[in-house]
C-alpha cells in the first residue's frame, strides 16, 4: 500500500512499551496495542515521530546538551585536541564544514563517538576504518561521564522502541536482537550548529546538514529548545518542521529497516536548516544492527513487496557511508 502522506510528526508515549518490555507476554496488553498500532501507522506513512513516555529524564537531556554547548565554546586549539583523523577510525572532532552531504560542505561542527570494539569485532578487516578508542574532551569534566551515562539509557529505551517495532512488523518481540541487533553497533553524534549570519563566509557552506537518510535502525534526537531547524520530506515531498518540544526525542527509522521490513517501513529524507539567531545543540544517537550482520528481508516480510530489498552486510554500508562523509 503506497504510504499515505502525513503533514505532521505524529507523538508516541512509549510508556507502556517502556514499563513491560521485558515482559514475557508483551505482544498481548491492550496498552501495548495501542503503541504498536502507532509505531506502525508512523513508520509505514512518515518514519517519524516524537516519542514521550521514554523515562529518560529532562535533567539528563539538557546536561547533554548544555555541555555540549560548553565544548564546542572552547578555543579551537583545544578542540582539535581530540581531532577526528582516519587513524582515529574517525572517531571525535570535526570543525566547521569539514562533513560533506552530496558534495557540500555542512554548516555544522560535530564530535562523533562510536562503539569500541570488542576482540570478536577488532579482527574484522572491515571494522578497521571505524577502529579506535573514542576520544574525550578533558573540559568540561564531567563530559564523558554524561555521555557514557547518555549512551547507556539509549540503547536501553532503543531496544524497547524496537521490540515494539518487531511486533508491529508482525514479528517476535525479540526480532531485532540475538544476530540481528542484539550486541548493537552505536554512534552518538554532538553537532553544533552556527547560525549562518555569524559566519565570515557563508557563501562556502551548504545548509546545516544536507538531506539524507539514516544509516541503521532507529535514531533518537535530542534537541535545543525554541530553535526550529529539522525538517522531514513527506511521502508527497513537502518539507515539514520537526519542531523542538522539550522533554522529547524525535525518533526516525533507518535505512536498515527498510531491508527488514522489506521496503514496508521507510527511512525518510530529512536535513537540517540554520536560519536562526542561536548556536544550536542537536545530539542523534543511532541504534545500529550488529557490526557484522548481514541484513536482509525478514521471512514474515516477504509479502510486503513484489520485489526483494538486497542484502548489505551493515559494516560495509556503514563504512560507505563514513567515508563519503569526509569526500
Ligand atoms: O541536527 C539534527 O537535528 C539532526 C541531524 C541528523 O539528521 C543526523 O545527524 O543524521
Ligand atoms: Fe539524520
Amino acid at each position: 500500500m503506497a504510504p499515505h502522506a502525513l503533514d505532521s510528526i505524529p507523538t508516541i508515549d512509549v510508556e507502556p512499551l517502556v514499563r513491560r518490555f521485558d515482559d514475557p507476554g508483551l505482544g498481548a496488553f491492550p496498552d501495548v496495542r495501542d503503541v504498536i498500532e502507532q509505531l506502525d501507522h508512523a513508520c509505514r506513512n512518515i518514519g517519524f515521530f516524537y516519542a514521550t513516555g521514554h523515562g529518560v529524564s529532562r535533567e539528563l537531556m539538557d546536561d547533554v546538551r548544555s555541555l555540549s554547548h560548553e565544548f564546542f565554546k572552547l578555543p579551537d586549539c583545544e578542540k582539535m585536541r581530540i581531532k577526528m583523523t582516519p587513524s582515529s577510525g574517525y572517531r571525535g572532532y570535526q570543525k566547521l564544514g569539514e562533513n560533506v552531504s552530496y558534495g557540500m560542505h555542512d554548516c555544522h561542527e560535530a564530535i562523533d563517538y562510536f562503539r569500541e570494539f570488542g576482540p570478536e569485532i577488532q579482527d574484522l578487516e572491515l571494522a578497521k576504518t571505524v577502529m579506535g578508542p573514542n576520544q574525550w574532551p578533558e573540559n568540561p569534566k564531567r563530559f564523558r561521564a554524561v555521555m557514557e551515562d547518555y549512551v547507556d539509557q539509549l540503547r536501553g529505551l532503543s531496544k524497547a522502541i524496537l521490540r515494539g517495532v518487531a511486533l508491529a512488523l508482525g514479528g517476535e518481540a525479540d526480532t531485532f536482537e540475538g544476530s540481528r541487533a542484539g550486541d548493537p553497533f552505536w554512534i552518538l553524534r554532538v553537532i553544533g550548529y552556527p547560525p549562518k549570519d555569524s559566519l565570515e563566509s557563508p557563501e562556502s557552506f551548504g545548509i546545516g546538514c544536507g538531506e539524507h537518510t539514516d544509516y541503521g535502525l532507529l535514531t533518537l534526537v535530542n534537541q535545543d529548545p525554541e530553535i526550529p531547524a529539522l525538517q522531514v520530506k513527506n511521502s508527497s515531498g513537502k518539507w515539514l518542521w520537526a519542531d523542538p518540544v522539550p522533554g522529547t526525542f524525535v525518533v526516525n527509522i533507518g535505512d536498515m529497516l527498510k531491508i527488514w521490513s522489506n521496503g514496508l517501513y521507510q527511512p525518510t529524507l530529512h536535513r537540517v536548516l540554520n536560519s536562526a539567531m542561536d548556536f544550536r545543540i542537536s545530539v542523534p544517537f543511532f541504534y545500529e544492527p550488529n557490526f557484522d550482520t548481514k541484513v536482509e528481508p525478514l521471512s514474515f516480510c516477504l509479502g510486503n513487496s513484489k520485489e526483494e530489498e538486497k542484502p548489505v552486510v551493515y559494516g560495509e554500508h556503514l563504512v560507505k557511508k563514513v567515508l563519503t562523509n569526509f569526500a
